[in-house]
């Protein structure tokens, strides 16, 4: 019987940073109402909730000690401290999309973006970095989403070049001007990074029965 197409590919892990206030959440948000295929990462964080924010869907809001106890039994598949609070993500459900095929939307730091790269997992990322198109822009943004104190709009934009300087880690890196636009150059990526020869492991089984095909003709 012929290789069924996308049979046994692994789930590709899309790891989206940017310094805060550029758009991933918005993107991410974009991006996984547009396609089924893509599940998120709900991560857990000691940050307290912003209105709006629900427990299980933007974050697993737990305490300090409840995040360290999961650091200890090795639950999260990366950590780091972003802005004086612990951010990381969970490894169980991400582990159980790779092995059905389904892709992961990861809205993490470099910190994260760093190790998820360089673990067993790092083959399946596809990793995208988000510019501001300017630093006022990116204040604008903050400012403009009115869910954080000044204090911390300042404490994010002192860091935002911090972040910024990671860049040159990723394998694309987009501005974020309009969200059409850039909603459409991330599918895209996604589109093309899933036709990869070796994310189609079915090709080999397809290939060897056209040979046979071929043979049989002759
Ligand atoms: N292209 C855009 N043009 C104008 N406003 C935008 C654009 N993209 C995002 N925004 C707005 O900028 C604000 C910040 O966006 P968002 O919360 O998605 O950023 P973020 O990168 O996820 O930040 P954080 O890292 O703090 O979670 C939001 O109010 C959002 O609506
Ligand atoms: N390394 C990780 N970074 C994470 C994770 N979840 C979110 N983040 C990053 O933290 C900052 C702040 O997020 P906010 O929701 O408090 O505005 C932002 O850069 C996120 O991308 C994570 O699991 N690991």
């Amino acid at each position: 019987m012929a290789a069924q197409e996308g049979s046994t590919r692994r789930g590709l892990l899309i790891i989206l940073s940017s310094p805060s206030g550029a758009g991933k959440t918005t993107l991410a948000r974009r991006l996984l109402s547009a396609d089924p295929q893509i599940g998120f990462s709900v991560s857990a964080t000691t940050r307290p909730p912003r209105p709006g924010e629900v427990n299980g869907r933007e974050y697993h809001f737990v305490t300090r000690p409840e995040f360290e106890d999961m650091v200890r039994r090795g639950e999260l598949l990366e950590h780091a401290e972003v802005f004086g609070n612990l951010y990381g993500s969970p490894r169980t459900p991400v582990e159980t999309a790779m092995s059905g095929g389904r892709d992961t939307l990861f809205d993490i730091d470099w910190q994260g973006g760093q190790q998820i790269r360089n673990s067993p997992l790092g083959r399946e990322v596809v990793s995208i970095f988000i510019l501001p198109p300017s630093m006022q822009e990116l204040e604008r943004r903050l400012r403009s989403r009115g869910q954080d104190s000044s204090n911390v709009i300042a404490g994010r934009m002192a860091r935002s070049m911090a972040e910024v300087s990671h860049w040159a880690e990723y394998d694309y890196v987009l501005v974020n001007r309009d969200l059409d636009e850039i909603d459409a150059k991330v599918r895209s990526i996604v589109a093309v990074e899933r036709l990869r020869r070796d994310r189609q492991p079915w090709l080999t089984d397809f290939v060897r029965g056209l040979a046979h095909e071929f043979q049989d003709a002759r």
